[in-house]
């Protein structure tokens, strides 16, 4: 089945626990929800074959694949996973967690979004590897009663410095007073690479 295809880039793992590792990012078009903050376009798309969206990946050096969108859950199959198993990829996802996933997905990073859209955002996975929450300053976090292996925070960019830097103050003190929580940096931004 064709997929509809964002942008299929090279780049370094910008967030959570794979911080730092090359990896080639497949960004699916469209998504089920309206984050006020969410920081990417994905509006526009080409459509792409599982085998043609394998080749182009495969032309990287890395052999580990970020799954992301918009909301990959709303595209994949388990055909794509397998032939991108079969080219020797290890596959993560970033996902909102409002859609079941296939099996054998090596990474599931859960971003919810419950407490910024309501109840359209309300997850049906239960349990991934790491647990990503957008950080705007909020007193209270929630888990969501997600079982995870890691538990992160990220600071939500608001696209004003001043700003950007009173969140991510905040969300530094609510990690020392909740040390469950790690903190995830969006080094691309930092780093000014996409
Ligand atoms: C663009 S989303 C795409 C994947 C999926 N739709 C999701 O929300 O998890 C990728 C990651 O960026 C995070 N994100 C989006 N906008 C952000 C912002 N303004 N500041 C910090 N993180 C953001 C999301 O929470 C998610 O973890
Ligand atoms: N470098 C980099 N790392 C990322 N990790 C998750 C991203 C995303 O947009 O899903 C992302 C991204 O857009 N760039
Ligand atoms: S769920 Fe993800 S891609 Fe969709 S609007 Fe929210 S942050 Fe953006
Ligand atoms: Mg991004």
């Amino acid at each position: 089945m064709v997929k509809k295809i964002n942008e299929i880039f090279y780049s370094l793992q910008g967030e959570g626990r794979n911080t730092g590792c090359a990896a080639v990012f497949i960004r699916f078009a469209g998504c089920n929800l309206q984050c006020p903050f969410c920081d990417t376009d994905f509006t526009g798309y080409q459509e792409m074959t599982d085998e043609q969206i394998v080749a182009r990946a495969s032309e990287f050096p890395a052999r580990f694949a970020v799954l992301t969108g918009g909301e990959p859950a709303l595209h994949i199959d388990a055909r794509l996973i397998g032939l991108l198993h079969d080219a020797g990829f290890r596959i993560a996802i970033e996902t909102n967690g409002t859609r079941t996933l296939p099996d054998g997905i090596d990474w599931v990073t859960v971003s919810p979004k419950v407490e910024f859209v309501g109840e359209k955002a309300e997850l049906a996975l239960k349990r991934c590897d790491e647990l990503k929450c957008v950080y705007n300053g909020q007193t209270d976090v929630s888990d969501y009663g997600v079982e995870a292996s890691y538990y992160y925070l990220q600071p939500c960019d608001v696209a004003d410095e001043q700003r950007n830097i009173e969140i991510r103050g905040k969300c530094i003190e609510y990690i020392l007073g909740h040390p469950q929580w790690r903190l995830s940096l969006q080094i691309h931004k930092i780093c000014s690479f996409k």
